[in-house]
């Protein structure tokens, strides 16, 4: 809580002027029916008389990889504001170093799992490790970040008036018995699996979000997130796109997991970004999948990666509970958002492989 100190400055003027332009913009759109219901309360938290935004936006687990990507295109418009708040478990501040500075952007150290004040009109809430390797290393810490991460970032909405949006998961679905998966889907997920501190912890989100809705009034946006790449993911992140991009250029087999059959769709990060922001700024709650119906098996996704017929494939074990299939059914995204996605698989992971390129130092042959 350190770094909150900072915004307790008061100025009561700016303050007073400050939720006067957020009623007038509530009512301009007509959208923010929570504060309706439950008026922000008043706390003193304007730090800067000299930049007025239009909108000031909290990213949970900005320094991550879609995180930053939705950090850069936030910042696009000059009338954001922009804080992030990251614990730098999968995230780095290299991720933002182009921001680190700018008057209309702020970084802070920050663990979800601990409750933050911020005066603040939407926030984004990404926090989470999302690689399965990642997310199981320490479940109980998985698990705290999706209930209590959420809980605290519901309570922080409810005080401000902001409306948030959780990026849950295509994981919510489970081992899907229905292909390709609808928003109105049940899933098939095991409960006391491997992967639950993660797919369950996100479920329990999902329930958090629409329980302050009904209760609070809140004004929420789920998106569930299916498979993303893009630059700047983390190069041993241990995901199938990165795995098979890094062990291309270092010229080592693509560890392809048995069967090999099972299917992902991989949707670029930059029309993940876009979605998001249709979504926050839309008048729907959601849940609402966000991702590109494309769908590849393992064995097609290897062979699109691997340029250099030199480099082999070569087949694994697999880890519990991996589902078999997986397909957004983008319909609503499509009517309601009036989004789908643009970069096709064969033109983003070229964009993908020059960066780890870069990063790795490999030159081209
Ligand atoms: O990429 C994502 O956005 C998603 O990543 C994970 O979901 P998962 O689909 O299991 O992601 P990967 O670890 O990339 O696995 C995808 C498939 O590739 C296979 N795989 C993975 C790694 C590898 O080296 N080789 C390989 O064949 C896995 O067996 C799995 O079938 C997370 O659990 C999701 O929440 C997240 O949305």
């Amino acid at each position: 809580m350190v770094a909150v100190k900072r915004f307790h400055l008061i100025f009561p003027e700016d303050f007073q002027e400050r939720i006067c332009n957020k009623k007038k913009r509530m009512s301009a759109n007509g959208t923010d029916n929570s504060s309706s219901k439950k008026p922000p309360s008043p706390s003193p938290l304007r730090f800067s008389k000299f930049f007025q935004s239009n909108m000031r936006i909290l990213v949970t687990g900005g320094a991550g990889f879609i995180g930053s990507h939705l950090v850069d295109k936030l910042m696009e418009n000059e009338k954001n504001e922009v804080i992030v708040a990251d614990n730098y478990f999968t995230g780095t501040k290299e991720n933002l170093k182009k921001w680190i500075g700018h008057p209309r952007f702020e970084l802070i150290r920050h663990d979800v799992t601990e409750p933050l004040l911020v005066e603040v009109d939407r926030i984004y809430h990404l926090a989470c490790p999302a690689s399965p390797i990642f997310y199981k290393y320490n479940p109980v810490k998985t698990i705290k970040t999706n209930v209590i991460g959420t809980l605290n970032m519901l309570g922080l909405a409810k005080r401000v008036g902001a409306r948030i949006l959780l990026t849950s998961t295509s994981e919510v679905y489970g081992d899907p018995l229905e292909h390709p998966q609808k928003e109105s889907y049940w899933g098939n997920v095991n409960p006391i699996g491997v992967r639950s501190c993660y797919d369950e912890g996100k479920r329990v989100a999902e329930t958090l979000m629409f329980d302050y809705h009904r209760q609070h009034g809140i004004e929420i946006r789920i998106a569930r997130i299916f498979n993303t790449y893009g630059p700047r993911m983390n190069i041993d992140d241990g995901r199938v796109v990165s795995n098979f991009i890094a062990q291309a250029l270092r010229n080592e087999p693509l560890t392809v997991q048995l069967p090999g059959t099972q299917t992902r769709s991989f949707c670029y990060v930059s029309d993940m970004v876009d979605g998001l922001i249709r979504l926050m700024e839309g008048e729907n709650t959601g849940p609402i999948n966000i991702g590109n119906p494309g769908e590849f098996t393992m064995i097609e996704l290897a062979e699109a990666v691997k340029e250099n017929p030199e480099v082999k494939i070569s087949m694994v074990e697999n880890t519990p509970d991996d589902p078999r299939q997986r397909k957004p059914d983008i319909t609503k995204a499509k009517e309601l958002l009036g989004w789908e996605p643009k970069v096709k698989l064969r033109d983003g992971l070229p964009l993908m492989e020059e960066d780890f390129r870069l990063r790795l130092g490999v030159p081209r042959s």
